[in-house]
């Protein structure tokens, strides 16, 4: 990892290359997201298969779309009881946590004569997206749990997932035991833009959906961007990143292993470090050096801290917040002296990870808090998934005659500079009644 003097023109570069590095979305790429949805627009599951066979699975074929009952019960009898320990556990986490933010619909009569309030309704269906690689070759099983809780919790009628099949046409059987545990209607083979497509349109086989959410690659993300309005979506979630504030009391191992937990997600992941010490920069560039040699994901955890990762040396620790601050990152972990007097000072991040103990993978996995949170930048106006994003409001408005007619006078008057004419005969007619 290179150590940039923050600030300097050089280090500025750096940073606007990774906030950018979703939205400046190569043309290519986009025209080819866009060639994508308008084909299973048009052929529907034909375009599916098609793309699954080119890109995942090579034998795939319509039928095999929807995982069947069959293939449920051979994911259940190939997990063992460890797994189902873990995953029980995680699973009361996360449901615990998403339980505390519903809310209730609610009126509120204190203006004389009126009645207004909101009623809280779940959107009728939701599609989930789990990320498993290409070939289903990194199945996220944990993004199960992280995107249908929340739906269910909601209330959503009809919740179905999403994910990209292996080699040989199946899911990992951690996915379907998962799914099946948290209460997903259907599980479909599909993955990639094509999958975003399918839930925006509805093929043969595949539902269409009001609400998609879920993390993803960088396909997954143009595809979520370009149907957003079309359907509702939770928000750009793609590939990862980690900003670590470490001061001189740092711990570089631990700091080192949890930059590389981001940066193995994906080529185009960010894990960036801020520091006030020299020291520290240069011990956490050898603890990575060092550390990146043992993994099994090295090709690409060398390749995103080559593009997108940078230690950035600064003058304190309120510098170091001011970084994150502009950074939004989708997670901040502080490994500095008495995080908490610094806590109030964050502003822009998905979540924050708050001492020696709290590596990002506490909240991939166990913790309880959402796990799909909003990269590139957008923690400076969207949040981590939640129950609201399964949720919408609709508002309730009653007025007596006499509260009419006391505000009667009010309503025309701001019709008339709008030039809305029919507005103010809307209430001249009760009027004169
Ligand atoms: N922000 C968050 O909350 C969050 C959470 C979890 C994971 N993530 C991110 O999700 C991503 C998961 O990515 P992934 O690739 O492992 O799984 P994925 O399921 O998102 O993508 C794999 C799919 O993309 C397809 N694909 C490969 N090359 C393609 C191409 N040229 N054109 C179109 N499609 C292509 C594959 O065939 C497969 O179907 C990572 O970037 C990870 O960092 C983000
Ligand atoms: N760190 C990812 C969010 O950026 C979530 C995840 C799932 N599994 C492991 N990690
Ligand atoms: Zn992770």
């Amino acid at each position: 990892m290179k150590i940039y003097t923050y600030p300097s023109e050089a280090a500025e570069t750096r940073v606007k290359a990774v906030v950018k590095r979703d939205i400046a979305f190569d043309d290519a790429m986009v025209a080819s997201v866009k060639q994508i949805l308008e084909d299973v627009r048009a052929r529907g599951d034909a375009a599916l298969i098609d793309y699954a066979n080119r890109f995942d699975s090579p034998d795939l074929t319509v039928d095999e779309l929807r995982v069947t009952p069959a293939e449920f019960e051979a994911a259940a009898g190939a997990v063992d009881a460890d797994f189902m320990g873990s995953l029980n556990r995680a699973t009361e986490h996360i449901e615990g946590f998403h339980r505390q933010q519903l809310r209730k619909s609610w009126i509120d009569t204190a203006r004389p004569g009126t009645l207004l309030g909101q009623m809280f309704n779940p959107v009728g269906a939701a599609g989930v997206y789990v990320p498993g690689g290409q070939g289903g070759n990194t199945p996220l099983v944990s993004s199960v749990l992280m995107g249908v809780i929340p739906a269910r919790i909601a209330g959503v009628e009809k919740i179905c997932m999403v994910t990209p099949p292996t080699r040989d046409g199946s899911v990992n059987p951690h996915m379907l035991v998962a799914a099946e545990r948290v209460g997903v209607d259907a599980v479909y083979k599909v993955g990639s833009a094509w999958a975003i497509a399918a839930l925006t349109y509805g093929t043969e086989t595949v539902p269409g959906c009001d609400v998609i959410v879920g993390p993803g690659n960088i396909y997954v993300t143009i595809a979520k961007k370009i149907v957003s309005g079309t359907v509702g979506i939770d928000m750009i979630a793609g590939p990862s990143e980690v900003l670590v504030i470490a001061d001189d009391d740092a711990n570089p191992e631990y700091t080192a292993a949890d930059l590389l937990s981001q940066a193995e997600h994906d080529v185009l992941a960010s894990a960036i470090l801020v520091t006030d010490s020299q020291k520290t920069a240069e011990a956490v560039q050898a603890a990575v050096a060092e550390q990146v040699k043992q993994l099994h994901r090295r090709d690409i955890a060398e390749k995103s801290l080559a593009d997108y990762g940078a230690i950035m040396v600064v003058p304190d620790i309120d510098a170091a917040i001011d970084l994150a601050n502009k950074m939004a990152p989708e997670h901040l972990e502080l490994h500095i002296r008495e995080p908490f007097d610094h806590l109030g000072k964050i502003r822009n991040a998905g979540a924050v990870f708050v001492g020696d103990y709290t590596p990002e993978p506490v909240g991939d996995y166990i913790a309880g808090p959402n796990h799909v949170l909003p990269t590139a930048g957008t923690a400076r106006f969207s949040s981590a998934l939640s129950v609201d994003n399964f949720i919408k409001k609709t508002s309730i408005i009653h007025y007596s005659e006499a509260a009419f007619r006391d505000e009667a006078e009010d309503i025309m008057r701001l019709a008339d500079i709008e030039g809305l004419g029919a507005h103010a005969n809307s209430v001249r007619i009760r009027l004169e009644k």
